[in-house]
């Protein structure tokens, strides 16, 4: 009987577009399609979201400063971010633009739901607004001359409004409640405590309408006040949840991929996504979702890269010189998921020689040369299985297979290429110890396949370990072990992720025509992008 697969949606925030993407757009961006690509491989039905927030008055004002429309600077700006995930090797299945005709019924009817629960109502709105932030921001979090602690580069507003409020306040204890009972809700646990530490200081409700600001939706109920961005940013998440033709009401939006298991961000916008998002929800009467994932900064002198600051690393530029599974790799690999990390590209360039191309790269090249010398071109003609439990490869290969699943699940993407690696540094000491040259030389060629045999699979499992990561290797490397280019990305994951598994010892087919050895991975040359 044919099994249903388990679904999993997540999501990247959806990018302001008051500038090109840098690369801490792209590292979240990577990190989204990293996890899309495992589940997939898992044989699970999988959607993952991207897109950008194009209303408010960063965007209005960013717009007028480069004497655009509105419309015209969010076409060519979203057309910037959509060009760069086709060249990082992003598989995005929906890019949400919250100026998308279809998201206004959606935002509209959202807010038809809580402003029918009483949990809207007008009132008096004083304080300094970072425009940067699109955020009202607590007077003793200012630094320096009234800066935003973020956008250090640009005072914050003083504002005196009337506006329509949302009231979070009354949400307060629900939530308080909410994550007592579903810990595993706010990831890393240092992000689940802030969290926590801000709710109960008590909780403010907060304005969702501006005024003298036209660049967004009007409020149904009031014409003359425009939502809030981030009111209807969030919303575009469930936007994006509707199939390309199907009409536009919340119900649609919700009835398939709703409650969304996961959201990765960035910690600036951990409170909207972990009390206003959340709030807003339970106001509607609707699921939460599963996880919000609030990373760390990439950090230039120790200061958040960003487009406002303009201190950010053009991630065209490093594609372009280095391929995107270079950055790809990198990222994953360097910095630990949750914490912040300094780019170097010196640092850069040396973990992708010694990682990929001389640990992995060098590997199967020189196995696969002597698979052409002494088995014919051939996966060695023995049954795996001769190769027992204590193996060395095979016992390290199992172990490693025991928990890979849960690295990815937890986001452990540094640990996970650190474990597949060690498989590839195993792989090369085995080799050197064992020297099938002189075997083959003594005579003993059924020992020089068992050998080859051993390697060549465990450099299989470590191109299927990496698969999500640097996509595009592991292809090049299943191909040259003899399988279709497109095995590990266009095959029907479904059924060979139950039928013929890969996470296992042994699937790499005994007499399989193998490739002529190639290079996988060019080693890099010095840097050339930044100076340091
Ligand atoms: N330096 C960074 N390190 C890691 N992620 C980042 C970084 N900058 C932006 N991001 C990602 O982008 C999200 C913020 O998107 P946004 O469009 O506000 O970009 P931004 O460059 O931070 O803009 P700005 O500098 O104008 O605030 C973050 O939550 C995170 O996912
Ligand atoms: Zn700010």
């Amino acid at each position: 009987m044919p099994t249903v697969p388990n679904r999993f949606a997540l999501t990247t925030p959806l990018y302001y577009v008051n500038a090109l993407p840098h690369v801490g757009s792209a590292y979240t961006t990577i990190a989204a399609d990293v996890v899309a690509r495992f589940y997939r491989l898992q044989g699970d039905e999988v959607l993952l979201i991207t897109g950008t927030d194009e209303h408010g008055q960063k965007i209005q004002r960013t717009a007028e400063a480069l004497g655009r429309s509105p419309q015209e600077h969010c076409d060519r700006v979203a057309e910037g971010f959509q060009d760069l995930w086709q060249k990082l090797g992003i598989s995005y299945d929906r890019f949400s633009r919250t100026t998308d005709e279809r998201h206004r019924p959606i935002v509209n009817q959202f807010f038809q739901r809580v402003w029918d629960k009483g949990d809207i109502y007008l009132g008096q709105q004083q304080g300094w607004y970072c425009v940067d932030c699109e955020e009202f921001k607590e007077e003793r979090d200012l630094v320096g001359d009234r800066h935003c602690p973020i956008h250090t580069n640009r005072p914050v507003e003083w504002r005196d409004e009337r506006n329509y409020f949302f009231r979070l306040s009354k949400y307060q204890d629900a939530l308080l409640d909410y994550y007592a009972k579903h810990p595993e809700t706010i990831q890393p646990s240092s992000r689940r405590n802030e969290v926590l530490s801000f709710i109960e200081r008590g909780l403010e409700d907060f304005s969702i309408s501006r005024v003298n600001m036209d660049w967004g939706f009007p409020i149904p109920t009031d014409p003359s006040h425009t939502i809030y961005v981030w009111f209807d940013a969030l919303l575009g998440y469930v936007t994006a949840l509707l199939e390309p033709d199907q009409e536009p009401t919340l119900e649609n939006a919700l009835a398939h991929w709703w409650p969304i298991n996961l959201h990765i961000i960035g910690k600036d916008i951990l409170r909207f996504h972990a009390i206003s998002w959340p709030a807003m929800l339970m106001s509607a009467g609707l699921p939460l979702p599963g996880q919000v994932f609030g990373h760390g900064f990439l950090t230039k002198d120790g200061l958040k890269m960003g487009k406002s600051l303009g201190n950010t690393l053009d991630p065209f530029a490093l594609v372009e010189s280095y391929g995107s599974d270079a950055v790809r790799y990198y990222f994953m690999k360097e910095v630990e998921f949750g914490r912040d990390g300094d780019f170097s590209e010196t640092r850069f360039i040396h973990i992708l020689n010694a990682d990929l191309a001389n640990d992995l790269g060098n590997l199967l090249n020189r196995t696969l040369k002597m698979a052409w010398k002494y088995c014919d071109g051939k996966v060695p003609t023995v049954n795996p299985q001769e190769l027992g439990p204590e193996h060395p490869l095979r016992e390290l290969a199992e172990t490693i297979l025991g928990d890979y699943a849960a690295t990815y699940k937890n986001l452990e993407f540094h640990r996970l290429c650190q474990r597949a690696l060690s498989l590839a540094r195993a792989g090369n000491k085995y080799i050197d110890d064992q020297a099938p040259w002189s075997l083959y030389k003594q005579g003993q060629t059924e020992a020089v396949s068992q050998i080859l045999y051993g390697v060549l699979e465990s450099v299989r499992l470590v191109a299927y370990l990496l698969a999500p990561i640097v996509p595009q290797l592991s292809s090049q490397i299943y191909q040259q072990l003899g399988y279709d280019r497109e095995f590990l990305t266009t095959q029907d994951l479904a059924y060979w992720s139950t039928q013929t598994p890969q996470d296992r010892w042994g699937q790499l087919k005994p007499s399989q025509v193998l490739a002529q050895p190639q290079p996988v991975f060019q080693k890099l040359q010095s840097p050339t992008l930044v100076a340091e």
